[in-house]
């Protein structure tokens, strides 16, 4: 329970209509959710306006409004205020609601296109390995110390956010790690909350659909370091070319870490195997379980927030080598034939592409790649031929099949993709649209010692089509289908 007029604390207001010295006992965005005695906060959408439905939540019960446009009638039992922005109102607002929990815990966001998971993830392990209680926000899950949650989103709504930052403070967690992703930080999701510091990955193509054009993607990823305080750290990756941009009108402390490049924390990969691979960060040798260039500046990444944060040195670079790589991203078995299925959650263009030049650092050639690949369905149309075109490049045997085909004819997308490939790989490329019978037949044409690669779901446990999500968990899959075919 919490009074109107301190929840507003902050808030940039137009407007008032109404009684602000009342009791608000919940938040909410969508009228459905709306009970007696909440605060309804109309915000525009990409489908819906909120606006729309600000008479069903005082239906439902809401007795306080937060719009950007005031309606044509009003209720005298009803609070109305007005803002500039709804989203930015919505964020102060759930901060203020939850008692600033941002501030009572050292929160660092990971943004870039790829690797925010990896990174986010392998700093909760790390951090907890050296005896703290820590949070994470993450697609995969959410974490309170060890209690976990289900994640929706990579960066969740405000309100979710701060719920459960509420929640990691009670817990006495020190540090949380979290997402933070272009439509979080485009929806202002992340706008209230105190950064002790903000990690930036790499930028590449993604989420083109939803931001207008590259500039704008990079510049919306740009503006979370313009808003950190300036006693935060805000660290970045200069193998990127984008990652000085990053922190050009940031106040905070600037820090950079790089494998190619000049940069205050530095490291290359010395040997690799699937097991993982021995670096040297700064000037000490150590043992990763994870492999590739993008993991190792990952790692890169993990240690220069750990040193940022306080930790010692050597402290990190112990635990680094007990890090476990992230569910989904680069997981893979060996079949009793040695056929090695790799599960992998690269669904851009430079994902897929960091992946396949992993596994070509590897192998030996004298097996087969085997790549499964899709492209979902009511995202950025733009990545389908680039995949198609690095799947079909960079394997000796590629089969396109659906990815969360959500509201689109899935044979369209596959057709997209297929429009990639160049002449001279058509021979490579089959394409089946039911993504278990594409596994099978991966499964089959692969001989001992073969690779077989599928990516683009990692640890999603479903397959979405039409609004309906059917149980689907591609290394699941492809394990019952090597013992089935006894290989
Ligand atoms: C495109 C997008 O970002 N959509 C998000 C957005 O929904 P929307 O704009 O479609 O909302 P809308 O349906 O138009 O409704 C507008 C408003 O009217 C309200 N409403 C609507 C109907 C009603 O009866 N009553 C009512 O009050 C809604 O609650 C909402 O507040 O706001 C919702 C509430 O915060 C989000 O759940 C929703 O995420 C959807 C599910 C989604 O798929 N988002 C993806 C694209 C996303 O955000 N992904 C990023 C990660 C991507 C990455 O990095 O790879 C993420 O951070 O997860
Ligand atoms: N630093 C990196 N650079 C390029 N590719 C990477 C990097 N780290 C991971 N990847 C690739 O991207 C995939 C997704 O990694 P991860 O889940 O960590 O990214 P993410 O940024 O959290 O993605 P999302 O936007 O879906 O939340 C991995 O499976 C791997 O193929
Ligand atoms: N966070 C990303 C995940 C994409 C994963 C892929 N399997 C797909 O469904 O396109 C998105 O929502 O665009
Ligand atoms: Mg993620």
């Amino acid at each position: 329970m919490k009074k109107l007029k301190d929840i507003l604390y902050k808030v940039s207001l137009e407007s008032v209509r109404g009684n602000t010295d009342t009791e608000v006992n919940l938040l909410t965005f969508d009228s459905r959710q709306a009970g007696p005695g909440s605060l309804f906060i109309a915000v525009r959408g990409t489908v819906s306006d909120g606006h729309d439905y600000i008479e069903k939540a005082i239906a439902n019960g809401a007795t306080a409004i937060v719009c950007e446009k005031l309606p044509q009638n009003f209720q005298e039992s009803v609070t109305y205020i007005s803002v500039t922005d709804s989203n930015e109102a919505l964020a102060i607002i759930a901060s203020n609601f939850y008692d600033k929990p941002s501030e009572k815990l050292k929160l660092t966001g990971i943004t870039g296109t790829n690797g925010k998971t990896t990174v986010a993830t392998l700093l909760y392990q790390l951090f907890t390995k050296a005896g703290y209680k820590t949070g994470l926000l993450s697609t995969v899950k959410i974490l309170i110390g060890e209690q976990e949650y289900e994640a929706t989103h990579t960066t969740p709504d405000s309100i979710t956010i701060n719920h459960y930052l509420a929640m990691m403070a009670e817990a006495g967690c020190e540090y949380c790690f979290m997402e933070v992703s272009s439509h979080g930080i485009a929806q202002k999701r992340t706008a209230a909350l105190h950064f002790a510091g903000g990690v930036f990955t790499n930028l590449s193509h993604d989420h083109l659909d939803y931001h207008k054009n590259f500039a704008e993607y990079r510049d919306v990823k740009k503006s979370f370091f313009d808003h950190l305080p300036k006693n935060a750290f805000a660290i970045t990756n200069t193998d990127d070319k984008n990652g000085m941009v990053m922190l050009q009108n940031t106040a905070a402390s600037k820090f950079t870490y790089a494998l190619k490049n000049i940069a205050d924390y530095h490291a290359q990969i010395l040997e690799s195997q699937f097991s993982g691979m021995l670096m040297r960060i700064q000037e000490t040798e150590v043992w990763v379980q994870l492999i590739g260039h993008f993991n190792a500046s990952n790692i890169l990444a993990v240690y220069s927030t750990a040193l940022q944060l306080g930790l010692e040195k050597d402290e990190v670079l112990v635990h680094l080598s007990t890090l476990k790589s992230v569910s989904g991203r680069f997981q893979f078995i060996i079949s009793e034939t040695k056929i090695t299925a790799i599960v992998d959650y690269a669904h851009t263009p430079d994902a897929l592409e960091n992946v396949l030049k992993t596994i070509e650092e590897i192998r030996t050639r004298n097996e087969q790649l085997i790549t499964i690949v899709g492209c979902g369905g009511n995202r950025d149309k733009t990545k389908r031929p680039e995949m198609g075109k690095i799947a079909a490049e960079k394997s000796d045997q590629v089969i396109f099949t659906s990815d969360n085909p959500r509201n689109e004819d899935p044979y369209e997308i596959l057709k997209e993709i297929e429009a990639g490939v160049e002449p001279q790989n058509s021979k490579k490329i089959l394409t089946i649209e039911d993504r278990r019978q594409a596994i099978k037949t991966a499964a089959t044409i692969a001989k001992q010692g073969d690779i077989i690669l599928i990516a683009g779901k990692g640890h999603e446990t479903y397959q979405e089509i039409k609004g309906v999500k059917h149980h689907f968990n591609d290394l699941e899959e492809i394990r019952e289908i090597l013992n089935a075919l006894n290989k």
